[in-house]
């Protein structure tokens, strides 16, 4: 599990460490761990040209040290001073190895640009002459390293207002910060590369985790010897409509491919013609009314995909939560929802997966600000609701009252085509249904679908259709294929 945590967290537990140890300790240590990684990056570090970007604070003085020590190792090393004050010490420290103070002129040949102008001590927007000299760092062809986080992104967050460093690698100090595991700001970081500086023992519950592959390997179901396809899991699906076929098509595939031991798909006539006619695998029982009744025991329920959102629809839908079985609702059925909140009051689990328009709706926001500040309406709406919500988009989050935000981290942008969110909720919908709690299903569902969408993509278009093929060779990957009993 890679765990991250807010500026304050951070700070609290650096204050703990500090207090135990000689003064400048701490900073020694990110600067050589910095200084490291920029070696790395440049290949050969003699004559190479390097510049800093010093801000007033403690970052700039990260980035003074990794700077003698560059100097040390024969590179060209040039600090912009852009801050009201400068980390003494560390200029000191820089002079003294041959390093200088330059214009900012001096990034348009830089090998490298270490960006030390703000780290976890930021607030808002950058202010000038900051932004500036952000912008011309961006527009330069060496790679930047960010210092603990590129600056312009909010450390807690991820948020971005204005300028904001592009960083090739950014070197986090002691943990992973929120704002360098969620767009906007994940995408800014580039690779991060955390340097251990001791601070483990002090950190608190953290504020956001991201499921590793090894995680989901020792959370997904296994069939047992003794598993039947009952015991595996049996999975309802309640989607699809005479006008959108497709939804119930791909939502039935995700499942399948996930490893429902049965799917019972219910619909009207021309969805399940569709459904028949592709998954001969699937139960399939067509809906003469509006009616659940007849479809059989399931352990969970995935209602919404393609589903219309008229009286029918409404109907259907308030069968399937008057169960008693976990319900995933996607799609049409967070419409119905957010028309009728009533709908959500019910004996069991439900985990809502929308995306941020439909998420608007539910919790009656703003889009853009959803988009903007991903964490914070995934966390109000869960608490607001009572219920698991899996946020899609850039960075899919998973929020749950009382539980640290899991943020998923596999995925492509590629994803972001018709019908994907279909296959993810029959993926999810699957794993509820083999008895992963909600919180679980829609993490290692995310983990799974994205990684999917990736080796289905492989840098080219992908088909929602192609997702749901890919998903058993996700499995393979996480779980070795081996190990499945
Ligand atoms: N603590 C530790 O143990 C360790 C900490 N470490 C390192 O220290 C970093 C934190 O250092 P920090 O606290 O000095 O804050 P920092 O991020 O450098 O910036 C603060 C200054 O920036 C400015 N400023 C703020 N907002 C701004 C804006 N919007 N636009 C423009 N300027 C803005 C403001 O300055 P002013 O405006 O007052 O001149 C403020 O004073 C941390 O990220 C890590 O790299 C490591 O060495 C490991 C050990
Ligand atoms: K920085």
């Amino acid at each position: 599990m890679r765990t991250a945590y807010t500026a304050d967290q951070i700070r609290g537990a650096e204050h703990e460490l500090m207090a135990r140890l000689p003064e400048g300790t701490l900073m020694q240590r990110a600067a050589t761990g910095l200084a490291a990684v920029c070696a790395d990056l440049l290949g050969r570090v003699y004559g190479k040209r390097v510049v800093l970007l010093v801000g007033s604070g403690d970052n700039g003085g990260d980035a003074l040290y990794a700077g003698e020590r560059l100097a040390r190792r024969g590179a060209w090393v040039g600090a912009v001073l852009a801050g009201s004050k400068t980390h003494e010490a560390g200029l000191a420290a820089l002079m003294r190895a041959g390093g200088r103070v330059v214009e900012r002129d001096a990034l348009e040949r830089a090998d490298l640009i270490v960006d030390g102008l703000v780290g976890i001590g930021a607030s808002g927007a950058l202010r000038e002459p900051y932004r500036a000299l952000v912008e011309e760092a961006n527009a330069a062809r060496g790679p930047i390293v960010a210092v603990d986080v590129p600056s312009g992104v909010d450390a807690g967050s991820g948020r971005v207002e204005g300028p904001a460093v592009r960083a090739r690698v950014t070197v986090t100090m002691g943990a992973y910060k929120t704002g360098l595991l969620v767009d906007p700001g994940a995408e800014h970081a580039g690779t991060v590369e955390l340097v251990d500086i001791g601070l483990g023992a002090h950190l608190p519950d953290p504020d956001v985790a991201a499921l590793t592959g090894a995680d989901v390997d020792v959370l997904l179901p296994r069939p047992g010897n003794e598993s039947d396809k009952y015991r595996r899991g049996v999975l309802g699906v309640a989607a699809g409509s005479d006008t959108f076929t497709g939804a119930a098509v791909l939502a039935v595939g995700g499942a399948l491919r996930a490893g429902a031991g049965m799917v019972r798909y219910a619909g009207p006539g021309a969805p399940v013609a569709q459904v028949r006619a592709h998954w001969p695998e699937a139960v399939v029982t067509e809906l003469e009314r509006p009616s659940i009744d007849d479809v059989g025991r399931v352990q969970a329920w995935v209602l919404g995909p393609g589903l219309g959102t008229g009286d029918w629809a409404h109907e259907v839908a308030a069968q399937v939560l008057a169960s008693s079985v976990p319900v995933l609702i996607d799609a049409d059925a967070l419409t119905l929802v957010a028309r009728d909140r009533g709908l959500l009051r019910r004996p069991a689990p439900v985990l809502i997966t929308p995306h941020a328009g439909e998420l608007a709706r539910l919790i009656r926001a703003d889009r853009d600000d959803i988009e903007a500040a991903r964490l914070e309406h995934a966390r109000r709406a869960a608490a607001e609701l009572g219920v698991t919500v899996l946020l899609k988009g850039s960075t899919t989050v998973v929020a749950e009252e009382s539980r640290p935000v899991r943020v998923n981290v596999t995925g492509t942008s590629w994803l972001a085509t018709g019908g994907t969110g279909d296959v993810l909720a029959g993926v999810a919908g699957a794993l509820l249904a083999q008895g992963l709690s909600c919180y679980d299903a829609a993490s290692c569902g995310a983990f799974l679908h994205g990684l999917a969408g990736r080796r289905a993509a492989e840098g080219a278009p992908l088909t929602a259709a192609d997702v749901a093929t890919a998903v058993p060779a996700a499995i393979r990957a996480v779980t070795g294929g081996g190990r499945l009993s």
